[in-house]
């Protein structure tokens, strides 16, 4: 026996074919898109805290997942017999086709957005969140555009799935391609040839669409773009652009001017271990505040709780004599969003926005908080940051081309965009080659010359007694020691405190 390949050829004249062959697209699409949206709402849902809302989509997804496709199809168009009201659409093939793709498909989608959601890092969150970017911004700006680009060759996979199991939906005698197929085949018994021809229409069908979004999925691809460094002329375009930040430091010699921060009796617990033991600290607008101490005193603790990062169990924290910080069930959310904003955060771990170029990382927040202001001003503003910490050439550099030093300062102009009267490091120069320390603590060491109130958190002894107006260490949850540089080297008083602190410097130095 062989093939009837004049039929065969024959087959690609069909028009019926071609008909199907829309309905398929259309079918799939609509699944498609309908799944994948449906699909993130479900994710979000699961990884939600709240109990009822992860539990119902976590049945959905387990459910949905376990039932072949081909059963809910055949349920779904026989529903009209248990509501005969929901006759009108199911009892039509196509939308009892429809909704039973888009359950089964949500189902999918959801637990690949929510591997998509979770490989988003912590630190984005948190960079958003110490931006006083609010939830919904943090999720729209930073993690679904970072979650989605991780997702996307799974749902590509998806979409070749759906194309393939529209096939079944010929079970409910919707004229798609396999069932044109049969009902010819039924007709001559010339099975191969056209079980070979429908084949051929959906590997048409398959590989138009793939190409489509592999291609979509390149563009979005932020690793394999790499624009150059800018050319000094075109630099010196941009800094005709640039405009200055009205960053004015605040005039601490005015009388009556409260403390810029002062932190009472804080203390923060880890399950039965306590971190911060009742801290204590004032810092008056303009001063340099350096913290140090061994690894695990509560330092990097003690600086997130400043900017709402960690959540306090007890005490408060006066921002420049407003309310601003309290205990979780005491918070109002208004006096925190109002208080980070007037607060920059730089991490160890610089947490920049990896999808964004560096221009666009330090316009964010402006961008998100002042509506008035036009994208040019923004523009301008966030381009004379960028020159003053000396990376005007790299502004439309994506962050994997930055070396950790350039990343850092990028992270520094980002929290100054927000023209901040306090700025806090967490360990700027601890994820840094040696040889990169030095360009970062350049930029900090400026910034405290022109006034900015700081406190960092730094394991560099010699920039603390440098730069800083009091060195204060933590050990075990406490401050032990708060005095000024000159008070530690000197030590006049022969203080056992400041030889604990010089001793434990010398170790670290
Ligand atoms: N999210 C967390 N959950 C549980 N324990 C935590 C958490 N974060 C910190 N800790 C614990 O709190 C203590 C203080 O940690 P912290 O990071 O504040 O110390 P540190 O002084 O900054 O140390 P290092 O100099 O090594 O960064 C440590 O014992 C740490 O294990």
């Amino acid at each position: 026996m062989s093939l009837d390949w004049q039929y065969f050829f024959s087959l690609f004249t069909v028009y019926d074919f071609y008909e199907a062959c829309v309905v398929v697209v259309i079918l799939s699409v609509l699944a498609w898109v309908i799944g994948a949206v449906l699909g993130f709402i479900i994710a979000c849902c699961k990884l939600s805290e709240k109990k009822w809302l992860s539990i119902p989509t976590s049945v959905f997804v387990w459910f949905f997942r376990s039932v072949p496709l081909l059963v809910v199809l055949v349920f779904v168009y026989n529903m009209p017999q248990l509501f005969p009201s929901t006759g009108t659409y199911l009892g039509i093939p196509f939308f009892a086709g429809l909704v039973s793709l888009v359950v089964t498909e949500a189902a999918y989608m959801a637990e690949i957005h929510r591997s998509g959601l979770l490989s988003v890092a912590k630190g984005q969150k948190e960079a958003g969140h110490a931006l006083s970017i609010g939830f919904f911004g943090v999720q729209r700006i930073i993690i679904i555009p970072q979650a989605i680009r991780v997702s996307m060759p799974a749902m590509i996979n998806e979409f070749v799935t759906i194309i393939k199991l529209s096939s079944l939906v010929s079970a409910i005698s919707l004229s798609e391609i396999l069932q044109v197929g049969q009902r010819l085949y039924s007709q001559n018994f010339l099975v191969l040839e056209t079980l070979l021809a429908v084949a051929v229409y959906y590997v048409a069908i398959v590989t138009i669409f793939s190409s489509i979004l592999h291609w979509a999925e390149k563009k979005m691809d932020i690793p394999s773009r790499s624009p150059e460094a800018l050319s000094d002329e075109q630099c010196e375009i941009l800094r005709q652009q640039a405009k200055a930040v009205n960053n004015t430091p605040i005039d601490a010699t005015e009388k009556g001017m409260p403390n810029a921060l002062s932190l009472r009796q804080i203390k923060k617990s880890y399950g039965q271990h306590q971190v911060l033991k009742g801290i204590d600290l004032n810092v008056k607008p303009g001063e340099v505040l350096s913290i140090i101490g061994p690894s695990g005193s509560g330092k990097t603790t003690l600086i997130r709780t400043i900017n709402d990062l960690e959540k306090i169990d007890n005490g408060e924290i006066v921002l420049f004599g407003e309310n601003f910080i309290k205990p979780k069930q005491e918070s109002v959310k208004r006096d925190v969003y109002q208080g980070i904003k007037r607060i920059g955060m730089v991490f160890q771990s610089f947490n920049l926005f990896p999808h964004k170029t560096v221009l666009q990382n330090v316009m964010i927040a402006p961008h998100y908080h002042d509506k008035n202001s036009s994208v040019e001003e923004t523009k301008a503003q966030a381009l004379f940051l960028l020159d003053r910490v000396g990376l005007l050439a790299h502004a439309y550099k994506y962050p994997h081309q930055l070396s950790g030093g350039q990343q850092q300062r990028v992270a520094i102009a980002r929290a100054l965009a927000m023209s901040p009267d306090i700025m806090l490091f967490d360990e700027p120069t601890s994820a840094l080659d040696p040889e990169m320390v030095g360009e970062v603590l350049k930029v900090i060491q400026d910034l405290a010359k022109e006034g900015m109130t700081m406190i960092i958190v730094t394991h560099e002894m010699e920039f603390s007694l440098s730069v800083s107006d009091r060195v204060i260490m933590m050990e075990e949850g406490i401050v032990q020691v708060d005095a000024s540089p000159n008070e530690i080297i000197n030590n006049p008083n022969q203080s056992a405190e400041f030889e604990r602190i010089k001793e434990f410097m010398g170790k670290v130095a």
